[in-house]
C-alpha cells in the first residue's frame, strides 16, 4: 500500500467505528487513495508515508469524557493539514481545543433532519436542512463548544457541526459516510477538493483484476482451495472468482444444511448452483449443530439446543462450521496440507464481528458465524481465502454482474449463515431488571402524549416529556381518537447504537383504532430510543389492543421443532413478500415486485392475550421488512409507503394459518439500523 510515490492521499484515524472502513470507500470512490491509521500516529508518522492532504478521525463506540478514553496524538490539530473529526472524531476536536462532551438525557439514533449552514465550505451545495445520520449517547450543546469555533450544524437538541476555517478543522456529529445520509457524498467532495485542495489523480483498478491476482498469490500451483458456498451472492461469486482463477479442477465447492435452512432451500441451492455449472457436495449435519457446544468458555458443556445467548450461538454455529469442514474433507478424502478453505467474507462480517482485520478498536455487535476463533486461527496460519473481504454487499452484486452470474442469483435477498438460529429467540425466563416497571410507565406516557392528561401523574409526566421534544406534538401525526397501548417486551434484542453493541428491551405498540397509524408510528419508533435508552427496538402489534402486560415467556430452544415451526412462518411471508404464496392470483404474481432488501421472520418466545393463569405455550412472530444498499445502516420498510400493507396483512393472516397451533400475535418490526440491526441476534 505505501508506495512511497506523490499520489495524494488522506489519512483515516481509526477510532473503531462501524463506518471506518466506508469512509475509506467514500474517499476511494472520490478518487483520492486513503490509507487508515492506528488511533495514535502522529501527524509525523503519517506525512512521512506519503502526500497526505487531509486527515479524517473516525467514530468510534468509546466516550472522551470517560478516565483512558483513547485520543489522538496533539500534533494532527497542529500539523497544518485539514482535519474533519466524524462523531467520536468530532468530540474529540471540540474537547481538545476546550470544549466539552456530555452525556445527555436525550440520545439520537437515525436518520434526522439537521439544519446546516451552507456558507461553510464543507457544505457547499447543500441546503438549510438535509437528511443525515445520527448516532450518538454524547452531546456537544451551544455552551460547550470549544472557543474559537463556529457552530455550523445543529440537529434538534444538539450541536451537529463546528469549524474553525482559518485552521481547516471542521467536526460533524452525523456520519456523512452512511447511505442513510442523503447528500454525504457532497460532503466527502467538497472536503477533499473544497478544504484538502486534491486533485483526484487515483483511479478504482478493476477489483475482478485483482481480486484474481489476489487469490493467485495465495494458492500456490499446486494446491487447492475448498470453498464453503451457502447459495447467497457472496459465497457464488467468491466460487466463481476462484473458478476462473484457479480453474475448476482446483476448486471443490461445499453446502451445509445445518439445520437453519429455510424450508427445502438447501436442495433449491444445490440444484440452481449446478445448473450454472458450479459442482456443489452438499452435507446434512442438522444433529451436529444442535449438539454442537463452544470450546474455552466457562460454558463448554451448553449444547446449541440449550443455549439461549445470541453470541453462544454464533460462537457455536461458527466452529461447528469448521469442524464440520474437517469431516467433510476426510470423507471427500482430500488433503489437508494442499487445501485452503475459501469463504465469501465481506466487510460488514468482519466490522461487525470485531475483526482486526477491519479495526483495531470496534466494539463486537455480533460474532459472523464466518469470523469465530477457530476461523481466525486458520486465518493466522495463512490458510483462509476470502476474496470479498473489502466488499460490500452492493459491490459484490456488481462484481457478480460482471463475472456473468444470472440475475437471480445476483439479485438473491442474503440470508445469514447461522440462519434460522438467529431468527429464534431462545428463552428460559423473562428479562426484567429493576427499570422494567419504571420504562414500561414511561413507555405508556410516551405513546399517550396525543392524549390529553387523565390525572395529576400523566400531567407531571407529560410536563417532564415535553421539553425533551422539543416542540414536537405527537397529536399532529396520531389523531387523539386514537387511543395507543405499549407493552414493554422482557426480552432484549441486538441492535448498535454509538458503534457499540447494545442488548435491552423491545416495545410493541398495538391499538383498536384503524386505520393504523403508520407515519406516526415510525415517528414514534424513532422518538422511543431517544428517550428511554434501555429500549432499542420498536414494533407494532396486529390484532387489536395489548391490553395485559407480559410478565412470563414461553420456553424455548433452538431444536427441530422450533426450527419447523418458524420454516412454516417464514415460508408464508416470504412468499407473499415475492407473491409466490399458493393463494396469490395469477395476474397478482405479475405486478412487480417490491423493492425491500431482506424481510427476516422472527420467533419470539412471547404469548399474549393469556386468561389469567394460563400457561405461556405459543410464540409470536415480527416480520423485518428492511430497506439498504450496505447493510451498514438503513430503514424499516412502512407499510402503504414502501411495502402495500394490504401485503404485510396477507403476510399476517398466512402466518396465523401456516402455525394455527402455536401464534399467538404477528408483529411487525419499525426500527431503523441503528438503533437496531437487521436481524434480533
Ligand atoms: N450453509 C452454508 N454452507 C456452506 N457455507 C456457508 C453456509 N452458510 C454460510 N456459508 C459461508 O459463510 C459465508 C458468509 O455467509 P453470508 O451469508 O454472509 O454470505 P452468502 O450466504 O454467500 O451471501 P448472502 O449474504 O447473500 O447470504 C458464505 O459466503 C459461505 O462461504
Ligand atoms: O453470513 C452471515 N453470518 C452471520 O453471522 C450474520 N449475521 C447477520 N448477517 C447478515 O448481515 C446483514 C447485516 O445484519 P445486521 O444488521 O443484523 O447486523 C444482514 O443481511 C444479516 O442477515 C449475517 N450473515
Ligand atoms: N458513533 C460514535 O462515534 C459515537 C461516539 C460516542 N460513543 C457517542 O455515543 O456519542
Ligand atoms: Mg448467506
Amino acid at each position: 500500500q505505501m508506495t512511497g510515490d506523490d499520489t495524494e492521499r488522506i489519512a483515516i484515524l481509526d477510532f473503531g467505528a462501524q463506518y471506518g472502513k466506508i469512509i475509506d470507500r467514500r474517499v476511494r470512490e472520490h478518487r483520492v487513495l486513503s490509507d487508515m491509521f492506528p488511533l495514535q500516529t502522529t501527524a509525523d508518522e503519517i506525512m512521512k508515508k506519503g502526500n497526505f492532504k487531509g486527515i479524517i478521525i473516525s467514530g468510534g463506540p468509546n466516550s472522551v469524557w470517560k478516565e483512558g478514553a483513547p485520543s489522538v496524538d496533539e500534533s494532527i490539530f497542529t500539523c497544518g493539514l485539514p482535519v474533519l473529526g466524524i462523531c467520536y472524531g468530532f468530540q474529540l476536536l471540540n474537547k481538545h481545543f476546550g470544549g466539552t462532551v456530555t452525556r445527555e438525557s436525550l440520545r439520537a439514533d437515525g436518520q434526522s433532519d439537521v439544519e446546516i449552514d451552507p456558507s461553510c465550505p464543507l457544505f457547499d451545495c447543500l441546503s438549510t436542512s438535509e437528511k443525515l445520520l445520527l448516532t450518538h449517547g454524547d452531546s456537544v450543546t451551544d455552551a460547550t463548544v470549544a472557543p474559537e469555533f463556529k457552530v455550523v450544524a445543529r440537529s434538534t437538541a444538539h450541536v451537529a457541526g463546528i469549524s474553525n476555517d482559518e485552521r481547516r478543522l471542521y467536526g460533524v456529529q452525523f456520519h456523512p459516510e452512511v447511505d442513510l445520509s442523503v447528500n454525504g457524498a457532497k460532503i466527502f467532495d467538497n472536503f477533499l477538493y473544497k478544504v484538502c485542495g486534491c486533485r483526484g489523480d487515483y483511479s478504482m483498478e478493476s477489483r475482478e483484476e485483482a481480486c484474481i491476482a489476489e487469490i493467485r498469490s495465495i494458492v500456490g500451483p499446486d494446491q487447492k482451495v475448498l470453498v464453503m458456498v451457502s447459495g447467497g451472492v457472496d459465497s457464488t461469486v467468491c466460487a466463481a472468482l476462484l473458478h476462473r482463477a484457479l480453474g475448476a479442477d482446483r476448486v471443490t465447492a461445499v453446502h451445509i444444511d445445518n439445520g437453519f435452512m429455510r424450508l427445502h432451500e438447501s436442495d433449491a441451492v444445490v440444484e440452481s448452483l449446478n445448473a450454472i455449472n458450479l459442482k456443489v457436495h452438499h452435507f446434512k449435519c442438522a444433529e451436529q449443530f444442535y449438539k454442537g457446544k463452544v470450546n474455552g468458555r466457562k460454558e463448554a458443556g451448553i449444547t446449541l439446543d440449550q443455549t439461549t445467548e445470541p453470541e453462544m450461538k454464533r460462537q457455536i454455529i461458527g466452529n461447528t462450521f469448521i469442524h464440520v469442514k474437517d469431516d467433510v474433507m476426510e470423507e471427500l478424502k482430500l488433503n489437508v496440507e494442499h487445501y485452503f478453505l475459501a469463504q465469501g467474507t465481506l466487510r460488514p462480517d468482519l466490522i461487525e464481528s470485531a475483526s482486526s482485520l477491519a479495526s483495531g478498536h470496534a466494539d463486537t455487535i455480533k460474532t459472523h458465524h464466518n469470523d469465530t476463533a477457530l476461523v481466525r486461527e486458520l486465518r493466522a496460519k495463512g490458510r483462509v481465502v476470502e476474496p470479498l473481504r473489502d466488499f460490500h454487499k452492493d459491490e459484490v452484486r456488481q462484481l457478480g454482474r460482471d463475472l456473468g452470474l444470472p440475475e437471480e442469483i445476483v439479485e438473491r435477498q442474503p440470508f445469514p449463515g447461522p440462519g434460522l438460529a438467529i431468527r429464534i429467540l431462545a428463552a428460559e425466563r423473562p428479562y426484567m431488571c429493576d427499570d422494567f416497571a419504571s420504562t414500561q410507565t414511561l413507555l405508556t406516557h410516551i405513546v399517550r402524549l396525543n392524549q390529553q392528561p387523565k390525572d395529576a401523574e400523566e400531567e407531571a409526566a407529560r410536563a417532564t416529556l415535553l421539553p425533551l421534544l422539543h416542540g414536537f406534538d405527537l397529536a399532529t401525526v396520531i389523531p387523539p381518537e386514537c387511543v395507543l397501548s405499549a407493552t414493554l417486551l422482557p426480552i432484549k434484542s441486538v441492535g448498535v447504537q454509538g458503534d457499540s453493541r447494545s442488548y435491552s428491551y423491545v416495545a410493541a405498540i398495538s391499538t383498536d383504532y384503524s386505520p393504523i397509524p403508520w407515519k406516526g408510528l415510525e415517528k414514534l419508533a424513532g422518538l422511543i430510543p431517544t428517550l428511554l435508552h434501555k429500549i432499542n427496538r420498536v414494533t407494532f402489534v396486529f390484532g387489536g389492543a395489548v391490553n395485559s402486560s407480559i410478565s412470563d415467556l414461553t420456553t424455548t430452544h433452538l431444536n427441530a421443532q422450533t426450527v419447523e415451526k418458524v420454516q412454516r412462518a417464514d415460508k408464508a411471508a416470504t412468499d407473499t413478500l415475492f407473491r409466490h404464496h399458493a393463494e396469490d392470483a395469477p395476474e397478482e404474481r405479475h405486478l412487480p415486485h417490491v423493492n425491500i432488501q431482506q424481510m427476516p421472520v422472527v420467533m419470539l418466545p412471547v404469548h399474549f392475550d393469556r386468561v389469567n393463569g394460563e400457561i405461556s405455550q405459543k410464540h409470536s412472530f415480527c416480520l423485518r421488512p428492511f430497506m439498504t444498499s450496505d447493510f451498514m445502516t438503513g430503514t424499516a420498510a412502512l407499510p402503504g409507503r414502501d411495502i402495500p400493507e394490504e401485503m404485510i396483512l396477507k403476510m399476517v393472516d398466512r402466518i396465523q394459518k401456516a402455525v394455527p397451533e402455536g401464534t399467538s400475535r404477528v408483529l411487525i418490526d419499525m426500527t431503523s439500523k441503528p438503533p437496531g440491526t437487521t436481524e434480533w441476534e
